[in-house]
């Protein structure tokens, strides 16, 4: 490997199987051309020529099977090469994967298995639970084996579930969500970690591709309402198991689910309550690979746990994944919820004419939101159980709870103190027409169509301005609130 410098533009010579590594400042912008060979960005792969621009702090590699020449434009903050990456352990996770997606299919279709191809291969499509420490790189684990999976040429669209509130996944931070996948996601920036879905964007966009189905959690903490996220896991489990059974495809291609740090941290109490999330997830996913990434114990304790019912599978972590602080990632949920809104704004380093964004062109990408002003009759608000609420767990034995940490409690916009000033409300889908068939915390259970920030509030007149994606009439919805709020900076 050797670099070139030619004013603000550096040349790379990838060796194979080498990695080139970069970490970007606040306000920074970096372009990748690709000029020589084969490249990718977890997974994704680069075309040849063409200039890929990255920012919002983006931290990033370019890695290269083959060997490459890249022209890199701009100024991060770290950059160098590694030849040091778990991408061989990475792949073949992959093609076990693969081989396993093959079996199904072939099981689907009553055709013949070859004996020599069986190898205690389950016939079963790969439906997988990444797992591991903060900062261990499980969200570019799940992203490397979902590109892999969409790059076989196989048509395979498997599911990538985020279950991390922290992360924005592909709308704001706050919410869990799925999404099938049919093309490589990109890598431009940490606002849209898992690739950009359309919300008021050009339908010509290929991101318009990505259809998220969405719960809102809330909260950007999952210890703030573990029995909330317990439901919600199970809601959308339920919603991705519907899918899969009319979508044999999508079945075939099976579910990637990636998971917060806090997962992986087990709760001191009576055995049958520790790792109580995951095992929401085991069951709402009917996942039957654990991957482990980067942490020895928790490995030990996964086969200890699950080892007889399904395959868990230790994967060493990257050394490119950066440590990321309390500010950065409070940084990087403004920037997703900005995003989500505004959509993405970049200034090319001034030796660059032309890029792309994730592959999209750059003005696509600009999206311009609503302000509009509502009746606070127009709209009911709820906030899932009290305003702090301390877990059950936490009460004295046999104490109960005035508030539970489910009941939908209406907020009151005109009461001073609703806390609704500057906060993220998420837009429910209809409730059942049905009255007979409603109950009392179906607002649970309702998937988001899609979010709003109350930025002013008029107190005596009874109204309240809110900042939408799109046009369309937010009059009769329920909205739920959390404790994320966005301020204009
Ligand atoms: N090989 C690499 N080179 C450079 N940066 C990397 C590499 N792998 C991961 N990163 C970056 O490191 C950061 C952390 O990685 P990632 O989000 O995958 O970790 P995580 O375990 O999901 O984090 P969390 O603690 O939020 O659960 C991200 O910004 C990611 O882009």
């Amino acid at each position: 490997m050797s670099s070139e410098q030619k004013s603000d533009s550096k040349e790379w010579i990838l060796d194979p199987e080498t990695e080139y590594r970069f970490e970007l400042d606040q306000g920074t912008t970096l372009a990748v051309k690709l000029t020589r060979g084969h490249a990718e960005i977890f997974g994704a792969e680069l075309a040849e020529g063409k200039t890929y621009l990255f920012g919002s702090e983006c931290k990033a590699a370019v890695f290269t099977w083959q060997g490459c020449t890249i022209q890199v434009t701009g100024q991060p903050s770290v950059e160098y090469v590694s030849d040091e990456t778990p991408m061989d352990p990475y792949i073949n996770l992959h093609l076990a994967f693969e081989q396993m997606r093959v079996k199904a299919l072939r099981k689907q279709r009553n055709s013949p298995t070859p004996d020599d191809a069986d190898g205690g291969v389950p016939a079963d499509s790969p439906r997988v639970l990444v797992l591991g420490p903060e900062n261990a790189g499980k969200t570019t684990a799940c992203k490397i084996l979902t590109n892999y999976a969409v790059r076989t040429g196989q048509g395979w669209c498997p599911m990538l579930v985020n279950i991390d509130p922290s992360e924005g996944g592909w709308t704001v931070p706050g919410t869990i969500s799925a999404c099938a996948v049919s093309m490589p996601i990109p890598t431009s920036s940490p606002a849209n970690p898992l690739g950009s879905s359309a919300t008021s964007a050009p339908t010509a966009l290929s991101s318009s591709a990505l259809l998220p189905i969405v719960y809102w959690f809330g909260h950007a903490e999952v210890r703030r309402n573990p029995m909330l996220m317990d439901r919600l896991i199970r809601n959308l489990g339920e919603n991705v198991v519907a899918r899969h059974d009319v979508d044999t495809q999508s079945r075939i291609s099976g579910i990637i689910v990636d998971t917060p740090s806090s997962f992986a941290v087990s709760s001191a109490g009576p055995s049958d309550k520790k790792y109580g999330l995951i095992k929401a997830c085991i069951d709402a996913f009917q996942i039957n690979v654990i991957v482990v990434v980067g942490h020895e114990k928790l490995n030990v304790e996964m086969q200890r746990l699950f080892g007889s019912t399904m395959s868990v599978v230790k994967i060493p972590k990257s050394g490119g994944v950066v440590e990321l602080d309390l500010g950065y990632r409070e940084r990087v949920q403004r920037y997703q919820i900005h995003n989500y809104f505004y959509g993405q704004h970049f200034d090319m380093p001034s030796d660059v004419t032309s890029a792309t964004l994730g592959g999209e062109a750059l003005t696509d990408l600009h999206l311009s939101p609503l302000s509009t002003t509502l009746n606070f009759s127009d709209i009911t608000i709820y906030r899932i159980g009290g305003e702090s609420i301390a877990p059950s767990s936490a009460l004295p034995i046999g104490a109960t709870r005035v508030v539970s940490e489910m009941q939908p409690i209406a907020v009151d916009p005109s009461q001073r103190g609703s806390g609704l000033l500057n906060a993220v409300l998420a837009l429910l889908s209809p409730p059942n027409p049905d009255e007979n068939e409603r109950y009392d915390e179906e607002v649970l259970d309702l998937d988001v169509v899609g979010f709003i920030i109350v930025t002013a509030l008029d107190i005596p007149n009874r109204k309240m301005t809110v900042l939408s994606p799109s046009p369309g009439s937010i009059t009769g919805r329920i909205a739920l609130m959390g404790s994320l709020e966005y301020q204009e900076q």
